[in-house]
């Protein structure tokens, strides 16, 4: 097999790169009824597997668990995920030749194995979902002709995916029919109607391409979604502790302060997150913002050209058949930082204190949406799929890190995205070095606005103003949220 986008040519390339519409509402007004009384069977009952199960069974279709022997043999995870939410639970050759979808949502590193191990048992005119491209555009995956082959990819971690749905709201998701594999034309119907039972059309839904679902996905996880958030929350806990701040406030500080300063992202875009600052903090987070995504665009444009080029799927592909050697390494040597060993202290902190003493986190918050979103539609992905993944889900992602830190948000995430987190964190630190010299405590740890008159100069903050209302994040941000009406204030801490 051989990475399915390098064999397009640049003319194609570029074709399915774009291939982007937003999906009106009334695009879905047939519901779930294309997956009606069909056997839906998910493989893998992980992060994204229990949750998408949970939404698609409250959304009345009938969904099953089909596991490797040895996890239904050893009662593991999975399998506990799927019995104790009284679901049905199979081996393969019991529960898929009657399925008429498949969802595979196994690692990617499995997937090969596991679509081989289960192809042959899915019978005629079946279809096999994705939840993302990897296998197909990456791998260069060849799945029988018979099969339809579609793709319905939550821009979310899989907890977000229940908690928006419970919630009544959802989350942006990305649909996608493999144009080699729809025989029987039926991909885009059952698409949209599996998308409806995960509660996506409540938030908003892309007609998109598994090339350009990967290219984005890859992207925004490896950068602004997890990558800098966990660079980020590093680094402002060790400035803290370093210039005698209290360790539990500080942990306190860094834990939730994320998911409190992107809710304001969530509801009304940089602006309103910006907004939530004093005149002068917005100033200096505002021009510190700039400095940070000169210091970053480099690291941002490498990961995008590795993403294009297949070389980052090589490089993670290596670490695949080394046993995972760099992933475990830079997941126990996260679990060692001095912010993921210091519990939040019993200490009360105000919503608005998360903004006025956390001002490095709002620009950092800036910097990393309004890169990945240039750093993305520069490579030819459409704003609308460049905004749900890096705006909108920033806020999803750190809801995982205020339930339990960065151990949370990489258990959560892929391990293809925890991978790419750990590759640009290692990186984008001592990028920062210097930087983070010249931070003191009026940017992370206490009030800005201590001992500061609030005066500005009027021309300043207008051009501010202007330059932060006028990025095309925002302006697509703006037309993307109005379709949002079912969207939900979260309680944060
Ligand atoms: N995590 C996320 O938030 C998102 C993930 N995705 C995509 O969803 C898919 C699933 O990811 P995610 O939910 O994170 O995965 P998880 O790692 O959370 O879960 C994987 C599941 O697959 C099972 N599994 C692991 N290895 C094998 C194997 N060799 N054969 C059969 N089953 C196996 C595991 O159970 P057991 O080990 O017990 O067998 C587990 O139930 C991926 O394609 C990912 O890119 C897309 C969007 C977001
Ligand atoms: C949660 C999500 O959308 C990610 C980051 O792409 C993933 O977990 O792969
Ligand atoms: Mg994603
Ligand atoms: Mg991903």
């Amino acid at each position: 097999m051989s990475n399915y986008f390098n064999t397009l040519p640049l003319r194609e390339q570029l074709n399915q790169l774009g291939v982007c519409d937003f999906m009106d509402s009334n695009e879905f007004l047939d519901g779930v009824s294309a997956l009606k009384g069909k056997k839906i069977v998910v493989v893998g009952c992980g992060a994204q597997g229990l949750n998408q199960g949970l939404n698609l069974r409250d959304s009345g279709l009938d969904v099953s668990y089909t596991l490797r022997k040895e996890a239904i043999e050893g009662k593991r995870d999975s399998w506990k995920n799927a019995t104790e939410n009284n679901f049905k639970v199979g081996t393969y050759e019991e529960l898929i030749p009657t399925a008429d979808v498949v969802v595979n949502l196994t690692p990617d590193k499995q997937h090969t194995a596991v679509v081989n191990a289960i192809m042959p048992l899915m019978k005629e005119g079946a279809t096999l979902l994705y939840s993302h491209g990897f296998n197909i555009v990456e791998e260069g995956m060849q799945i029988r002709k018979d099969l339809t082959v579609i793709m319905v990819a939550p821009k979310c971690p899989g907890s977000e995916v229940r908690a928006e749905y419970v919630r009544g709201f959802g989350v942006p998701t990305l649909i996608a029919v493999h144009p080699v594999n729809d025989p029987q034309g039926k991909g885009l119907a059952q698409a949209k109607a599996y998308c409806v039972g995960t509660g996506g059309h409540r938030a908003g839904v892309l007609k998109s391409s598994f090339v350009a679902e990967v290219k984005s996905d890859l992207m925004g996880e490896q950068t602004i979604l997890c990558g800098l958030l966990q660079t980020g929350s590093i680094l402002s806990f060790d400035k803290m502790v370093e210039k005698g701040i209290d360790a539990g406030y500080a942990s306190k500080l860094v834990q939730y302060g994320v998911e409190v300063i992107t809710e304001a992202l969530k509801q009304g875009g940089i602006t309103a997150m910006m907004d939530r600052l004093s005149n002068q903090a917005k100033i200096k987070a505002f021009e510190i913002s700039e400095e940070l995504k000169d210091i970053m665009r480099p690291l941002f444009q490498k990961h995008q050209d590795d993403i294009m080029s297949g070389e980052f799927s090589s490089t993670m592909m290596t670490d695949w058949a080394n046993g995972d050697k760099n992933l475990l390494k830079w997941r126990a040597e996260t679990g060692e930082t001095a912010f993921e060993k210091t519990p939040a202290g019993d200490v009360k902190i105000a919503e608005q204190e998360y903004f006025d003493n956390y001002t490095l986190m709002v620009a950092f918050v800036r910097a990393g949406v309004e890169l990945a979103f240039e750093t993305m539609v520069q490579a030819g992905i459409k704003p609308e799929s460049a905004y749900y993944e890096s705006l909108h889900e920033t806020p999803l992602i750190a809801n995982t890190i205020a339930r339990k830190k960065l151990f949370e948000m990489n258990r959560v995430i892929s391990d293809t995205a925890e991978y790419g987190c750990y590759l640009f964190d290692q990186a984008c630190k001592p990028l920062l070095a210097d930087f983070m010299k010249k931070v003191d405590t009026d940017l992370v740890g206490k009030n800005f606005n201590t001992g500061k008159d609030g005066g500005v100069d009027n021309r300043k903050l207008i051009d501010i103003n202007e330059a932060i209302r006028s990025h095309e994040v925002e302006q697509i941000g703006a037309t993307l949220r109005k379709a949002m009406t079912a969207m939900k204030a979260i309680k944060t801490a």
